[in-house]
């Protein structure tokens, strides 16, 4: 690994870099970052979590002149929320060099977007839409764009952007240059891709899986009607630090936040339908880990990077291997560890063998906890907690009833008596969740894989961890490890267990 002080990076954007915390350069930032600087343009594909945004992000803000008003790089994002979270990085980088840059996006009102564009902006970030917008009010002007860059490239084209892309793109001058970048990159698009670009350098980080090595895969078949209860029981028994979980429509990410919470998690959804400000109060009480469980659909957690994610779980399998790949690519990231579990109906195996395919990686089958191994999670996660609380001893005058209590009642009693009060049995409470019809079944494949067939290094590198989900090979054991805390996970929360709070009933 380089660092990026050999990288010819200017010393006020190091200076950015270094106050980041980034010190060596990931393979994709080393690939691209001197081509960028030449002025090529590039095709970017590396794993999810590998620093892509900073790939392109460096060579933007080095070719920014400050002295020079005008919108000087555009960069186009599939979504609101990954707009917002690019301007965000960018304006990291070139904090120590002043560079302006906006973020314009539908939902926002336009008005305030057009008065802050007044402001003279020299990167923007948007969405195909909210761009175009500006573009035909005549509000944004990219006469002296230099550098396009389109993150999330396959997604964009594939929710049907890609008049809208080649619009903007056609009122940018021909003489820019382009930079296009995605975890996962099919044949198809990319085909469209270079048609756009200019000779482009294809950076490809090469490793043998599509996924990071520091997500372990698990799959856990299921019929559709146990899903739910199978869900929960696995929520207690892992214990994530911050989970997201994918449904396959809006309704049933509405149905699930909704069952989640009946159960007492702390859970909200996030989806298309809502608003733009509602959508950005839930993304912000996750990243700071008031709610515990985002349930979403894959175009609402595109490319986001949230730490603290350990868990993802796919609630409906995904219907393309590329979303597979990018929805379990939001845990795992810059070397973290990371879970992933993926809920397969019967019917549905066949999609199974084509997402392992694709990314060439064979998940393991997860046998799920029983509703009994469950509760014992949460009793040893009871546990756990009356043992910091003792440990910690600042516990004042409860110390004065506690021993009122003890002259009345067996010491061993009364500790059970908290252990039951503070272990919750969910399964007592019902929910409903609408049935989902499985994906037409496909005999034997017939996607087409993509990508990711080369073999070697590059990503991140962490180790595997075992234990943290539970493979059918480790059935025996300690009580299937229950409520045992992940390492990764539970250190950034200062060990505290029981990290998937509930909502006291
Ligand atoms: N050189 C680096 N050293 C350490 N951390 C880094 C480095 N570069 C980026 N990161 C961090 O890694 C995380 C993931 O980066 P980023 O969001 O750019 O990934 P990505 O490759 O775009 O992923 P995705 O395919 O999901 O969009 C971010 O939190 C970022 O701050
Ligand atoms: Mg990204």
């Amino acid at each position: 690994m380089v660092k990026f002080s050999e990288l010819n990076i200017s010393e006020t954007t190091l200076k950015s870099v270094k106050r980041m915390g980034f010190e060596e350069a990931t393979p994709i930032q080393e690939g691209t970052i001197r081509l960028g600087m030449e002025g090529k343009d590039i095709i970017g594909q590396a794993q999810t979590g590998t620093g892509k945004t900073t790939a392109f992000g460096i060579p933007l803000i080095e070719k920014i002149d400050t002295k020079d008003g005008n919108v000087q790089g555009l960069v186009i994002a599939p979504t609101r929320e990954l707009a917002i979270q690019v301007s965000e990085e960018l304006y990291r980088l070139g904090q120590d060099k002043n560079v302006r840059i906006l973020s314009v996006y539908g939902g926002q009102e336009i008005s305030r977007q057009i008065r802050a564009l007044k402001n003279r902006p020299q990167i923007i970030v948007g969405t195909p839409g909210r761009l175009l917008d500006h573009i035909n009010r005549r509000t944004l002007k990219l006469d002296n764009v230099n550098t396009l860059i389109l993150d999330e490239a396959d997604e964009m084209l594939n929710m049907g952007f890609i008049e809208d892309i080649q619009t903007i793109m056609s009122s940018v001058p021909d003489t820019r240059q382009t930079l296009l970048f995605s975890a996962t990159m099919p044949d198809a698009i990319r085909r469209i891709a270079e048609k756009f670009m200019k000779t482009p350098e294809i950076v490809k980080i090469k490793s043998k899986e599509m996924t990071v090595e520091n997500i372990e895969q698990f799959y856990v078949k299921s019929v559709e009607r146990e899903k739910f209860d199978i869900l929960s029981r696995l929520l207690n028994v892992q214990q994530p630090e911050l989970a997201i979980i994918f449904g396959r429509t809006k309704r049933r990410v509405d149905e699930l936040a909704h069952a989640l919470n009946i159960r007492g998690y702390v859970a909200e959804g996030i989806h298309g339908d809502l608003s733009q400000a509602k959508r950005m109060s839930v993304l912000k009480q996750f990243k700071a880990g008031k709610i515990d469980i985002l349930v979403a659909t894959d175009v609402a957690a595109r490319g986001l990077d949230i730490s603290g994610v350990s868990h993802v779980y796919n609630f409906d399998i995904p219907q393309d291997p590329e979303s597979y790949v990018h929805r379990i690519g939001r845990t795992g990231r810059a070397g973290k560890k990371g879970v992933a579990v993926t809920f397969v109906t019967p019917r549905e195996m066949s999609y199974l063998a084509i997402v392992e395919r694709t990314t060439k990686k064979k998940m393991e089958a997860l046998i799920p906890p029983t509703a009994d191994e469950a509760v014992l999670g949460q009793k040893r996660v009871a546990m756990e907690q009356l043992q910091e609380m003792t440990e910690k001893n600042n516990l004042g005058d409860y110390r004065v009833f506690a021993k009122e209590m003890l002259e009345k009642f067996d010491a061993v009693d009364l500790i059970a008596a908290a252990l039951k009060t503070m272990t919750k049995e969910p399964e007592d409470v019902p929910v409903s969740i609408s049935e989902e019809r499985p994906l037409p079944s496909r005999g034997g494949g017939g996607y087409k894989g993509k990508g990711g067939r080369s073999s070697g290094g590059g990503g991140y590198k962490g180790s595997r961890s075992t234990g943290s989900g539970r493979p059918s090979s480790s059935r025996s054991g300690s009580g299937a490890g229950a409520g045992r805390r992940r390492e990764g996970a539970a250190s950034s929360t200062g060990g505290r267990p029981g990290r998937t709070r509930r909502h006291e009933s």
